[in-house]
Order: structure tokens, then sequence, then C-alpha cells
């Protein structure tokens, strides 16, 4: 029988699904062992908190093919609906965290990298030299945070209001903007 809304107002509301998510945290000292992760934990620990379910997490090295085959298989073979990266967003040579987003998205979502930088220039000038970007690819989203855990841990309260309502829509969910 077709479910006509009032078993929800019964019911009261209904919660919100459990979308997956996984970290990758890109760095070559990280991946060599010669420096501890913090940042990949931390936002480990900060989205599990938010409620979303780590599917999982990795340290890989900063390098354009490590970073474009992680992602696709993310998403293509796990079919994980958040990513969130951190590091390889500056300027450094070895920086291209962003190059590897251009090869792998269809859209990118620009408003939610700037709305981080410009909250992160309040903080540090430091910030305008994040390059990160916010991308989908199928129906997941991707966000690039930058790598040192101050960095990450800022960046990532920016975008958490946002994350529910984005992942409904590209879901295919017909959520109102208003809500
Ligand atoms: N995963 C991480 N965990 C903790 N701190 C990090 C992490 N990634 C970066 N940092 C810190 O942020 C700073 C800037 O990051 P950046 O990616 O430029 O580091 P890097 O050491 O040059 O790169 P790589 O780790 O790829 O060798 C680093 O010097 C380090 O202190
Ligand atoms: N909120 C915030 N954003 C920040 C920073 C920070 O400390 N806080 N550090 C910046 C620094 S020092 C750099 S070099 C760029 C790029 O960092 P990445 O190369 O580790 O990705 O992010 C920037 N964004």
């Amino acid at each position: 029988m077709k479910n006509n809304g009032n078993d929800r107002q019964l019911a009261g509301p209904v919660p919100a699904p459990a979308y997956s998510f996984a970290v990758l945290t890109l760095s070559d000292k990280g991946s060599r062992g010669e420096r501890e992760d913090t940042s990949g934990p931390y936002l480990v620990e900060r989205l599990t908190r938010e409620g979303y379910v780590l599917q999982s997490y990795a340290i890989i090295p900063d390098q354009l093919p490590v970073i474009v085959d992680a992602l696709i298989a993310l998403v293509d073979r796990q079919a994980v609906d958040l990513i969130v990266t951190t590091g390889g967003t500056g300027v450094a040579p070895t920086d291209v965290t962003p190059e590897a987003m251009l090869q792998i998205i269809d859209k990118e979502v620009p408003g939610m990298a700037e709305a981080m930088r410009a909250e992160s220039l309040r903080k540090t000038p430091h910030a305008m030299l994040s390059r990160g970007k916010v991308g989908i690819r199928g129906q997941t989203l991707i966000v690039n945070l930058p790598g040192s855990l101050k960095a990450a841990r800022e960046n990532i309260e920016v975008v958490l209001p946002v994350l529910p309502h984005a992942l409904e829509k590209i879901g295919g969910g017909t959520a109102d903007c208003a809500s």
C-alpha cells in the first residue's frame, strides 16, 4: 500500500540516511612512514562523530597517477558517498591533488571550495595558497582539504553543514532547499 505520509507523522522524523565516507591522506612523507598522519585519523573521527560511516582510510603518495587510481577505485568500485582528501593542494611542485581531480571529476562544486578558502583567510593568509577543489564523480562527492591538522580541522568545519544536503541532491534526492 502506498504510504500517504501519515505513518511518518506518527513515527516521528525519519532519520537521515547514513552516508558512507572514505578519507585519503595524500602525503609522500606519510606514505613512507616518515611522519605520523594526524590529519587523516582526525577526519575519520570527526566525520564518524557527525554520523557518517567509515568505508576506508588510506595514506598514499602525492603522485598524480596514484591519486587518480585511488579516487577512481573508491568511486567506481566501492561506490562510497563521500571522499575527503587531505594534502597536496598547495603550490609546491609535488602538490598535484587538484590536477588529479580535474582528470576524474564530472562536475566541480566551486562554491564549497571557495567557501573554505574564504573562511580560512580569516585564520591565515596562507589559505590563498590552497588550490583544493570540490567535485562530483558519479554519485560521489569529493572534497579536497589541505594537509596540516590545523588546516584540515578548520576546513572540514566549513563544509560540514552543507554535506547532508549536497549528498542528498547528488544521490538524486528531492529535498527542499529551504530545509
Ligand atoms: N597527513 C598529515 N598529518 C600531519 N601533518 C601533516 C600532514 N600533511 C601535511 N602535514 C603538515 O602540513 C605541512 C604542509 O603540508 P605539505 O603537504 O606541504 O607537507 P610536505 O611535508 O611538504 O609534503 P609530503 O607529506 O607530501 O612530503 C607539513 O609540513 C606538515 O607539517
Ligand atoms: N584554514 C586553514 N587553511 C589553510 C591553512 C591553515 O592553517 N588553515 N594552511 C595553508 C597552507 S600553509 C598551505 S601551504 C595550503 C596548502 O596546503 P597543502 O599543500 O598541505 O594542501 O593550505 C592552506 N590552507
